[in-house]
């Protein structure tokens, strides 16, 4: 028993003063490590807000945006979360009744009160960028224009969210933004990889945007935007055709057949069997055709297809102007454009009509989609009727024509080729986000990209915690060596005295 006792005594892990240091090392490292962790521990998930209304010519839209309350400066953090179709036309359309205007947005807001958290109401911005639409309402009467943006003011004033305002883009922000939105989502911009050209088609306008390598701004510098985005800098190119988005395209190529001011047509671009009695006051109710509306034109014309999509392309064309160019090279109506460069995505309506066409895969040779679409075009109305119930009539009747009117303005006005056609990808959305100029717009406002790269830690987290963790041990260890001198002998076999 004593003999025991006197064991435990010898040897040095029996000793309290040995289990103390132990227990304190212990302690001290598990402490060291806890603070490590703790300090780059990510806090708990705050939320900010913002959310943007695109008041495009044919509808308006608006899109809840979210990110990391503490993520301000960082990119690939701010998603879509949710979006709302404003039921009725775009706000232009309004311009005799003002007042619905505001009204129409009423629903999508209140949907926007109950989405965003009531606490973050205050600080949410809340943004209007009206596009196309109100740009020609603005050139046709800018007094209903200004009316219409009163009542939108006035409306949306109504809800809690800090309202930044709302006013008309020009074509080159709605082109800018559109790249800024697309490179953004794909994380390119913080990256700095080569970035994707967007390809923008609307109701009223059409924009293309992209980096050339031979484009630095000199030749045609109205088509020039800068940015300087996470410490690179851009030189995009970037143009807006108003009148070419695919609605004001289509009057125009009905102006072109009614120059005469026939009292029916027979349209190429419709389908064999459609016929519709349609008012020449409402097809030259715009800026876009206006000035050719025929002198002695009867109120009505009878509007029928005969689905040929050769011919369509035929009247398409006819609306590019390709005699003039004062620069080194065009696109079309006297515009400037560099050579063509990198991937391009292509979003809003032409998305919605490649994909209706089952043409969004560019692989399949340009030649080959182009049968597609004349087959498409020259099957009967009354068939595309049966096939597509549930399509809403306007669509439907005049995807024939959407279709030839995206081949045309991308190969015969951008001048894609059959080799360049498939750089181009037909897209909704990126990772969650739809394509389009709201979210660049926003990010832009807001600050949220930063003109520099945004310093970051040496070491990531995880380093970070494994560099300590080991120090802290290698200490421990060092600091038990250098007690060595006070250690007792210790043999293998239990000293007893
Ligand atoms: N399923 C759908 C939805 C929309 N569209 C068409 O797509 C265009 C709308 O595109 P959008 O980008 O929403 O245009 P807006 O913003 O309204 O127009 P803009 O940007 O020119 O002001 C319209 O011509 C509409 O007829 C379509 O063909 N098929």
């Amino acid at each position: 028993m004593s003999t025991q006792r006197e064991m435990k005594e010898k040897n040095p892990w029996h000793r309290p003063v040995t289990i103390i240091i132990t227990v304190i090392g212990v302690i001290a490292i598990v402490a060291l490590v806890t603070v490590a962790v703790l300090q780059n521990w990510p806090l708990s998930q705050k939320y900010k807000y913002g959310i943007v209304l695109d008041a495009g010519s044919s509808h308006t839209a608006l899109y809840i945006y979210e990110w990391p309350a503490e993520k301000d400066n960082n990119t690939g953090r701010v998603e879509q979360t949710h979006s709302c179709t404003v039921k009725g036309p775009g706000i232009s359309s309004y311009a005799s009744a003002p007042q619905k205007a505001g009204e129409s947005l009423t629903e999508c807001m209140q949907e926007a009160v109950h989405r965003v958290p009531k606490k973050r109401h205050h600080e949410t911005p809340l943004y209007l960028g009206a596009t196309a639409g109100m740009r020609l309402l603005n050139v046709q009467n800018s007094s209903a224009s200004n009316k219409v943006f009163q009542a939108v003011d006035e409306a949306l004033r109504e809800f809690p969210f800090a309202f930044q305002g709302a006013r008309i883009l020009s074509g080159q922000e709605e082109g800018a933004f559109g790249w800024v939105t697309v490179n953004y989502l794909d994380d390119r911009l913080r990256q700095g990889l080569e970035t994707n050209g967007a390809l923008d088609l609307g109701g009223a306008s059409t924009q293309i945007s992209f980096v050339s390598s031979n484009y630095d701004g000199s030749e045609s510098p109205s088509n020039s935007v800068n940015f300087r985005l996470y410490g690179n800098d851009y030189n995009l190119y970037t143009h807006s055709f108003l009148c070419y988005g695919k609605d004001q395209a289509l009057r125009m190529t009905l102006a072109q057949q009614t120059r005469s001011g026939p009292t029916s047509i027979l349209d190429p671009c419709f389908h064999d069997g459609y016929s519709e009695t349609k008012e020449y006051s409402k097809l030259y109710d715009s800026p876009c055709v206006s000035d050719r509306k025929p002198q002695e034109a009867p109120s009505t014309y009878i509007h029928t297809g005969k689905g040929n999509f050769h011919q369509c392309q035929e009247i398409v064309k006819s609306v590019f102007n390709f005699t003039h160019c004062q620069y080194s090279q065009c696109s079309f109506n006297g515009i400037f454009q560099p050579h063509l460069q990198g991937p391009f995505g292509a979003f809003s309506a032409y998305y919605f009509v490649m994909n209706f066409l089952k043409l969004t895969n560019t692989s399949i040779p340009l030649e080959q989609v182009k049968e597609k679409l004349a087959h498409y075009c020259a099957t009967p109305w009354t068939q595309i009727q049966k096939q597509y119930p549930n399509v809403k009539h306007k669509y439907l009747a005049e995807y024939c024509f959407s279709g030839t009117y995206i081949l045309t303005l991308l190969t015969e006005g951008y001048n894609f080729t059959s080799e360049s056609y498939p750089n181009i990808k037909f897209i909704k959305e990126i990772k969650g986000s739809d394509a389009g100029w709201t979210l660049g717009y926003m990010l832009n406002l807001t600050n949220m990209i930063p003109a520099e790269a945004p310093d970051s830690p040496p070491l990531p987290h995880a380093g970070y915690i494994s560099i300590v963790t080991v120090i802290a041990v290698l200490l421990f260890v060092l600091f038990i060596l250098s007690m060595r001198p006070f250690w007792p002998q210790c043999s293998k076999e239990p000293q007893i005295i």
